[in-house]
């Protein structure tokens, strides 16, 4: 079959015989809608950004962990009225068994959690970096997949934990050169809203619900939260103080209107207090507008931004000390954060940080006659055994055709063997960078 090129329109099947000759329909090849493909610039580009989640979660002393992409729904399954609830990517596969490809990793972190049981020794220090989905009408042309690295400590009770994982997204952002005045983190804590609800005799299990319907102040208008959070019960006035608290600029005046015993003060004074100690104090701000849309969050909680305002939230996470018991796990703390790959590479873009990643090949080696092919698979052999790269040429082709991949694929050396110089168990070498050239004995080439 002629190929043509993976252009759109059809190609024509082989001739079965004379008579017959179907049309075949090309399929689509692009992937499925909201999906990416990564193509080997696209791949590099990825794992710059992976290896350095990686390097950071290695530096602060955290395992690498994984689970499937497919977990039961039954998981996912909360009744807060949250998002990612709504968009879940859930069907029911040839068992019957309702499943689901997962939104986010922390219920699966969870799970596993329970599973390890007393087998494993709190606190655990957990990365994974996985790809999370959702299913949303493509009518608002949204990606469908995207990829998270997480961090989480789980059995730490202290509000030290919230401050390491700040101070790993904070080591992230340095690497890559993201600096406080770029980006910050703005902090509260869900103990506000809480102690406020039990101010107002506000039942504890509508706590999930309100924090979600807060979480939507910026999206959609104000009525519509004070009618939703009409909805649950809450007293109109209790709705009014709500509101006004959410709008405190400092933790002063939060201690004025929360007094100050409660917890929420206590652990926000703490964190601020470590952010120092951390070297981090210029990046956070308390924000008490911060609820963030999980409804498993039950204390401090935070989210990156950028600075100019013009993209969504790079990361967040905060404690969610009550997800395992949800599961029927035991009673143990934990908290984390979530770290998406989409908004931090259009960060990088708008600040023209994205790094020059070219393909990089150390050799390319080529026969310069057909039955010296053979030959060219030795040396390259050779090299690779000796942890050098090489791109073995592994058909006849012209010089000018190898000097030219040469150049493409970056190669520092082209190694050419040649029938004389093998003869006398030599080859060929030519530096690219300075035309320089010599021969070796293959034995020496290194
Ligand atoms: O941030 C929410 C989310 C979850 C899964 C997939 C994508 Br894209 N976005």
């Amino acid at each position: 079959t002629k190929s043509n090129g993976g252009r759109s329109g059809s190609i024509v099947a082989p001739l079965v015989n004379e008579k017959e000759e179907e049309e075949v329909e090309k399929i689509d090849v692009n992937p499925p809608k909201g999906t990416r493909d990564f193509a080997p610039e696209d791949m590099r580009l990825r794992n710059w950004l992976f290896n350095h989640f990686k390097e950071v979660s290695r530096l602060f002393g955290y395992e690498e962990v994984d689970y499937p992409v497919l977990e039961t729904e039954a998981l996912f399954i909360r009744k807060a009225g949250e998002e990612i609830r709504d968009q879940l990517y859930c069907f029911e596969d040839r068992g019957k068994r309702r499943v689901a490809l997962r939104p986010e990793l922390t219920p699966s972190l969870a799970r596993l959690v329970i599973q390890k049981g007393k087998s494993v020794s709190l606190p655990l220090k957990w990365f994974a970096i996985g790809q999370c989905w959702r299913y949303e009408r493509m009518t608002r042309g949204r990606r469908r997949e995207h990829y998270q690295w997480n961090m989480d400590i789980i059995g730490v009770p202290h509000v030290t934990a919230e401050a390491e994982l700040i101070s790993s997204i904070v080591t992230f952002f340095k690497r890559i050169g993201i600096t406080s005045s770029d980006v910050g983190f703005k902090v509260s804590s869900r103990k506000v809203l809480q102690e406020m609800l039990r101010k107002y005799g506000v039942p504890e299990n509508l706590f999930g619900r309100v924090c979600i319907i807060i979480d939507k102040i910026e999206k959609i208008p104000i009525d519509e939260i004070k009618k939703e959070l009409g909805s649950t019960g809450i007293s109109e006035d209790a709705i009014e103080q709500l509101l006004q608290v959410l709008s405190v600029k400092s933790l002063d005046d939060l201690e004025d209107v929360l007094g100050g015993a409660g917890e929420a003060i206590a652990d926000l004074k703490q964190l601020f207090s470590l952010a120092e100690k951390f070297g981090y104090s210029e990046w956070i701000q308390f924000d008490a507008s911060v609820v963030r849309g999980l409804s498993y969050y039950t204390g401090i909680v935070f989210e990156g931004f950028d600075r100019k305002g013009n993209l969504r939230a790079i990361c967040g996470g905060g404690r969610y000390d009550r997800l395992l018991p949800t599961y029927g796990g035991d009673d143990i703390p934990a908290c984390g954060f979530g770290f998406g790959d989409a908004v931090i590479v259009e960060l990088l873009k708008e600040k023209n940080l994205l790094p020059e990643l070219g393909q990089e090949v150390e050799n390319i080696v080529c026969a310069l006659e057909k039955d010296l092919q053979g030959a060219a698979a030795t040396v390259a052999t050779a090299l690779r055994s000796k942890g050098q790269t090489v791109d073995l040429v592994l058909e006849s082709k012209p010089l000018k055709w190898v000097f030219k991949r040469a150049a493409r694929i970056n190669a520092r050396r082209l190694i050419l063997v040649g029938k004389t110089e093998w003869e006398d168990g030599s080859v060929s070498v030519k530096v690219l960078s300075s035309g320089e050239q010599f021969q070796v004995k293959l034995s020496d080439l290194e």
